[in-house]
């Protein structure tokens, strides 16, 4: 886990090299210096806010603003810095201020009332609850207001939009009230907002508009209107700076969200276009979750003297806190687990279910409607990748990767759809026996930790269906209720409470009893045995062979009808898990066995030992240069390395995974010759296939308006299943 767990402050590694750092600072306690993080290569700072400046640039009093009263005066940590020898830095990366989410500031220093900023963004943030800043937003506000260039990176969900738009939207302001400018219909843009998809585009523009509904910000049209920020994608962009509708000699600001995405999708061509169209003199905010060597070939040669603030680190989790995340095995029966897990797990609450292809999202989501679900018991969303990144769709509970991820990267942005904004989320990944190793993967590359967990039994699916039921009870109208109470009350008299359970079960989809099922197979009228053996008792180790054995001595009908052995994992126990019909395994259960053996019918599942080659994509396709596995390259050891790793650019997208080294295009025949029986398509389709192979033109087409807009838009790449009370 985190390596500042506990720090509450930001940590600054500074070249030795660029010694005039002004902190404004508050002094740390001595323990926040300890962080495990302390290295050969960095020193870090405590400081409660940092500021840097380099010798021909002096900072504005303005850009202090609420934070007066806190002194720029060296601390004991900021001279020491000052006498470190220069050798301890990299020097290739600049000014990095590493920090934490963690990091928090008391008082009322990140009010948003207090930083200076003009009153209508003020008021138009607090009506919309925001009244304090994040941590990203923090770390950024004071350089970019500054006018520093500046790359960034932190979790998912962590405000990432407006740590760029405050401080954009407040020089805009001011430039507009200084000049008492009367806006003119036909000015031209003074800000460029490049997204990799047209979902995120229109998502930044939402932001903007609502932060600053008195600028003109748009995503695609009006543009001849006279516009302050534009948003798009850069094939859009492109489209319509060649058509002539958009001009960007005006352009003061240009922000890249997402620059490592804009690179998988193959917009890398025309950012570079883009870029270099626009005027030299303007500050760049570049933010991206890993730095693949294009990205940092263009924050070379497009941003002057950046500032890197990582709030992610090497170390830490790459997830924002408060997901909760959990595996399940679905080694059959997929879709049967994932309306359970959806039962059970999302509360009643949105889920998102992330598949890998469009086929499988509308198969899923077909699935999810014959068995059921538009009964109003939850809201589903089914979706391919595409949705992954960077949408924020307000209180998302649950996450299930119905399908393995094939980077971390992706792993992280797909669950990084809840927990946002500092709420609570869970995400879970549903894994076959085969990908066991997958998932050791990848809680190396994030620097998570899952916990195992069966899928839902029948009494959880019961009793979780039956809460959701009440619930939705609750919101039945007075009026409606009116018309039936006369039945109610002749059927309370005529049965009591049962009356009402049998209406509960009725609600739940449970008129008729719930029949057993395998917690191996899913499958109805089975069951799951455990036979666990005590080792004094054998000679040897116990083998689907010996189970076998087993049942056919105790009682031979079981060893004709069991379904597939699983071995329990580790040393300690020797034991086996298998199926048998409800029948069979009552009476075998009923029968005498022999000494040391121990035979239980169970409800959870054991760790199981893996059962074959890896059936999944994991590390085999990526961003060309920045996904995939890190791990043993450049500087970061362990997770995505990609940020401030030493991949170059010129790298070829060959990594190891698991002992196997892979190249994209080699690897793909001998996948899809494994994969048939993970009934999943084959073919050499990436994973952005959501978008279509020509992918990027797709996403830079009209924006689509509003929440239901956004949503709806899925339909024309993606499957959905909404269901609304
Ligand atoms: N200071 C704040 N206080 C409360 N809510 C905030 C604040 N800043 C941003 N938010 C809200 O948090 C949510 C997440 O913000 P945003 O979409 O910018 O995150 P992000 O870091 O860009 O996430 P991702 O990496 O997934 O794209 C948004 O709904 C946004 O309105």
């Amino acid at each position: 886990m985190s390596s500042v767990i506990g720090v509450s402050s930001l940590y600054l590694t500074a070249p030795a090299a660029k010694p005039l750092l002004k902190v404004a600072a508050t002094a740390a306690p001595p323990s926040c210096f300890c962080s495990p993080r302390s290295g050969p290569r960095s020193r870090e700072l405590a400081i409660s806010a940092v500021a840097t400046t380099t010798p021909t640039s002096v900072l504005s009093e303005e850009a202090f603003k609420g934070f007066e009263g806190r002194p720029f005066t060296k601390s004991p940590l900021e001279e020491h810095l000052e006498d470190v020898d220069e050798e301890v830095f990299d020097e290739e990366d600049g000014e990095v201020v590493f920090g934490s989410e963690r990091d928090s500031v008391d008082g009322d220093e990140l009010a948003v009332s207090n930083l200076g900023l003009p009153q209508r963004l003020v008021n138009s943030l607090t009506k919309r609850g925001i009244t304090r800043l994040f941590p990203i937003q923090r770390a950024v506000l004071l350089p970019a207001l500054e006018g520093r260039d500046i790359i960034a990176r932190a979790k998912t969900g962590t405000g990432k939009t407006l740590a760029f738009g405050i401080p954009i939207i407040k020089k805009l302001t001011e430039a507009d009230e200084e000049r008492i400018m009367t806006r003119q219909t036909g000015r031209l843009p003074r800000v460029l907002v490049l997204a990799p998809t047209r979902e995120l585009a229109k998502q930044v523009e939402k932001e903007i508009k609502e932060s600053a509904p008195y600028l003109s910000t748009v995503c695609k049209n009006a543009i001849t209107r006279g516009v302050d920020v534009v948003v798009g994608t850069p094939g859009r962009i492109i489209d319509l700076v060649n058509s002539s509708s958009l001009k960007l000699s005006e352009v003061q600001f240009l922000v890249l969200d997402e620059a490592d995405q804009m690179l998988a999708v193959g917009f890398e061509e025309d950012v570079e276009v883009i870029l270099d169209r626009l005027p030299r003199e303007r500050q760049s905010m570049l933010f991206s979750a890993t730095m693949p060597g294009w990205v940092k070939k263009l924050s070379r040669k497009h941003l002057e003297n950046p500032l890197t603030i990582d709030l992610v680190g090497d170390d830490e989790e790459k997830l924002a806190e408060g997901i909760r995340l959990y595996a399940v095995p679905a080694t059959a029966s997929k879709r049967v687990i994932l309306s359970d897990l959806i039962t059970v797990y999302s509360k009643g609450g949105k889920t998102i279910v992330f598949t890998q292809t469009k086929r499988d999202a509308d198969e899923v989501s077909t699935a999810l409607t014959l068995n059921g679900f538009r009964q109003g018991k939850f809201t589903v969303l089914v979706a391919t990748d595409v949705a992954a990144r960077g949408l924020d769709i307000p209180n998302v509970d649950l996450i299930i990767h119905y399908e393995l991820p094939n980077d971390p990267e992706t792993f992280v942005h797909r669950s990084g759809r809840t927990g946002r904004a500092g709420k609570e989320g869970t995400a879970i990944l549903m894994f076959t026996g085969s990908q066991r190793r997958t998932i050791k993967s990848l809680e190396r590359d994030v620097g998570c930790r899952f916990e195992f967990i069966s899928p839902p039994s029948v009494p959880e699916v019961l009793e979780s269906s039956s809460e959701q039921v009440v619930a939705t009870l609750r919101g039945v109208h007075q009026e409606s209720v009116r018309f039936f109470l006369p039945s109610a009350e002749k059927m309370m008299q005529e049965r009591g409470p049962e009356a009402l359970a049998a209406a509960l079960a009725h609600l739940s989809g449970f008129s008729q009893p719930p029949s057993s099922r395998s917690i191996v197979s899913h499958e109805q009228g089975w069951v799951t045995l455990q036979l666990t053996r005590d080792p004094d008792y054998s000679r040897g180790y116990l083998s689907p062979r010996s189970v076998t054995g087993f049942l056919s001595d105790v009682y031979p009908p079981a060893a004709d009808e069991v379904g597939k052995i699983y071995m329990i994992a580790g040393d300690k126990v020797q034991g086996a898990v298998f199926d048998l019909p409800e029948e069979i395994a009552r009476e075998l259960l009923s029968r005498q066995v022999p000494p040391g053996n121990t035979l239980s019918k169970i409800t959870k599942l054991p760790a199981l030992e893996d059962d074959g080659p890896r059936g999944d994509n994991y590390g085999k396709f990526s961003n060309r240069e920045g996904g995939g596995r890190r791990g043993s390259r450049g500087r970061s050891s362990r997770g995505s390395g990609g940020w401030g790793g030493s991949r170059g650019s010129g790298e070829e997208d060959s990594f190891r995974h698991g002992g196997r080294s892979f190249k994209s295009d080699d690897s793909w025949s001998w996948s899809s010759s494994k994969r048939g029986r993970d009934d999943r398509p084959v073919g050499g389709r990436r994973p952005n296939s959501g978008l279509g192979s020509s992918g990027s033109r797709d996403s830079s087409s009209d924006c689509v308006p509003g929440r239901s807009g956004l949503l709806a838009s899925f339909e024309y790449s993606l499957s959905i299943n909404i269901n609304t009370y």
